[in-house]
């Protein structure tokens, strides 16, 4: 299997490394594309893989062909590549906002089309990616794409409707989360503790948390309940919190990104 991306920024470096951590496929059986003579370099440094400024020659190269550019550049990325995909290929979008209908209009009604939405925590084998297939691809199609994307990670079908849902809770929120990371860390550090010591604390906390909610299956409340002890340190922490309106916040904040990817 060849696959091909078209950008090499941040969402397909975190697959690639993925992918290639993993050994799904050789580093020859990969090409993706970059803008600069730079980004060329740095990209074949990194991964070793093919790189090339020319996208219809990762079109004409891949069996999956991962368009991951912004959805601003979507159009005239397939303007180009069009007429460059092999046949059968399948063509997989990373991109807000472009609909399944959008992509058929633009490449025919028989293509096979995929919709995702990843996140970087690819990069570390902890991706978590909603699959978006359309009508044409067969069940050993499905299974090829999900194939890749379990590659670094966990995945899940999703309706074409949930997708932006999806964005909000999964592909956008890393960025709350190092957010929040940072925040706390910050705070360890006016309390005098060494910086690089408080992001692992920090880290390890989130990260087992995490992982607590998905292997317990408990809900996140009862857990929560687990490390308030009557009149202890988390309780007033929780206070404060509830206070600020944390809850609140991360509501509306991931409610505003679900409209603006629905508004892309
Ligand atoms: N960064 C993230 O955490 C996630 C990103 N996505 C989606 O993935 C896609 C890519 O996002 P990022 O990697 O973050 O963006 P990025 O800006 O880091 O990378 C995009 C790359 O595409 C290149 N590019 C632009 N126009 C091009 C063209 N015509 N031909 C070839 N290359 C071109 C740019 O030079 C850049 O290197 C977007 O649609 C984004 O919404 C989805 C989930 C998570
Ligand atoms: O910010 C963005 O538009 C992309 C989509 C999900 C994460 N990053």
């Amino acid at each position: 299997m060849k696959i091909g991306f078209i950008g090499c920024g941040n969402m397909a470096g975190a697959m690639i490394g993925g992918i290639l951590r993993k050994k799904l496929v050789a580093p020859d059986q990969i090409i993706a594309t970059a803008k600069t003579r730079n980004s060329i370099e740095r990209a074949k440094k990194e991964y070793s893989i093919g790189v090339t400024p020319d996208n219809r020659e990762a079109a004409s190269f891949a069996d999956v062909l991962v368009l991951a550019v912004k959805p601003v550049y979507m159009e005239e990325v397939l303007d180009e590549i069009a007429d460059a995909l092999k046949p059968d290929s399948i063509v997989v979008s990373l991109a807000p906002g472009k609909t399944l209908d959008w992509f058929a209009k633009k490449l025919g009604p028989d293509r096979k089309i995929v919709r995702t939405m990843p996140n970087t925590p690819a990069l570390v084998g902890e991706g978590m990616t909603a699959i978006c297939p359309n009508g044409n691809l067969s069940e050993e199609d499905i299974q090829l794409v999900e194939n890749i994307f379990q590659s670094f990670g966990k995945t899940e079908i999703t309706a074409e409707s949930m997708i932006d849902v999806v964005t909000g809770i999964s592909g956008s929120s890393p960025a709350y989360v190092f957010l929040f990371i940072e925040a706390m860390a910050d705070a360890a550090v006016l309390k005098g503790m060494p910086r690089k010591q408080a992001y692992v604390f920090a880290s390890q906390a989130v990260l087992g948390s995490a992982k607590m909610v998905l292997e317990t299956g408990k809900h996140p409340g009862e857990l929560k309940d687990m490390v308030c002890s009557p009149a202890g340190t988390t309780i007033e922490a929780v206070k404060v919190l509830e206070e600020k309106g944390f809850r609140g916040a991360v509501m509306d904040a991931v409610s505003a990104c679900v409209d603006k990817g629905r508004g892309i």
